[in-house]
């Protein structure tokens, strides 16, 4: 099968450090990529070098056959690659139906396409009956909801999800994971970044592993959880 996404070689260096080194990965249309490892690892780098908030220092993000480096993080969004943030600033005093028309309005000048866009998106993740509500009232588990709906109605054909679970209840991590698997079931293309294990094992495709910015292993989830170079890297982390 044809991959939407091709990560070659990829480094990212901040003065001597290596967030990202050398890391290849492929992603086929439809799947989830979990993207794990231990605090630092490097996960939220390559989320901003594949989407444009950085340039790679070295290696190509290939998005549809398409070279992304060099690109602005608008530019890529435009293309069809978005990417939500681990720390959710919605914009505080306009409505939820407000924040989900900005997203839509990257793709039109029209103001009732963009409502048409933003409430199908609210659907999506149900929070139709908040749509007048102000945005900076949202308890946090909506807040996330909403920043998956605003990023939605940008209509990304690969979505990247920063820890989206990060603070949340077990009841409100459930609906998140249920809407990832809804979006599978809709086609969207998914790579994820989360801390909470069993969540990841359930929703991924397959998992790859960053370790000091180097890639550890890739796998299926199954394949991931026994492999010793990961519970390793992972056990380093709880006695640190
Ligand atoms: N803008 C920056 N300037 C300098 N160093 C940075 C910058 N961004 C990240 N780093 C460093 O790069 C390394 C990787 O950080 P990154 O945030 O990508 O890791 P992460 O895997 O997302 O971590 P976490 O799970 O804690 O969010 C860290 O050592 C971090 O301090």
């Amino acid at each position: 099968m044809a991959t939407i996404l091709d990560i070659k070689h990829v480094s990212k260096f901040f003065g001597g450090l290596a967030a990202n080194s050398d890391v290849s990965f492929s992603m086929e249309p439809g799947m989830i990529m979990g993207l794990i490892g231990p605090n630092g690892a490097g996960k939220t780098t390559l989320f901003n070098c594949i989407t444009g908030f950085y340039p790679p220092s070295r290696g190509d993000v290939m998005f549809k056959g398409v070279r992304m480096n060099g690109l602005q993080p608008n530019q890529v969004c435009h293309l069809g690659m978005v990417r939500t943030w681990q720390k959710v600033r919605p914009l505080a005093k306009m409505t939820v139906l407000d924040n989900v028309m900005v997203g839509a309005l990257a793709r039109t000048a029209s103001l009732k396409v963009a409502r048409d866009v933003a409430m199908a998106q609210l659907e999506v993740v149900r929070m139709t009956r908040k749509a007048s509500f102000l945005a900076g009232g949202l308890p946090i588990g909506e807040r996330k909801k909403l920043e998956v709906a605003r990023v939605l109605a940008t209509q990304p054909e690969l979505l990247l999800l920063d820890e989206v679970m990060g603070g949340l209840n077990p009841a409100e991590s459930e609906e998140i994971i249920q809407l990832i698997l809804d979006l599978r079931k809709r086609g969207l293309t998914q790579m994820v970044i989360e801390h909470d294990m069993k969540a990841i094992m359930r929703i991924s495709d397959r998992i790859v592993v960053l370790n000091s910015g180097e890639k550890l292993a890739e796998g299926a989830p199954q394949e991931i959880v026994n492999n010793k170079a990961v519970v390793a890297a992972y056990l380093g982390e709880e006695v640190a």
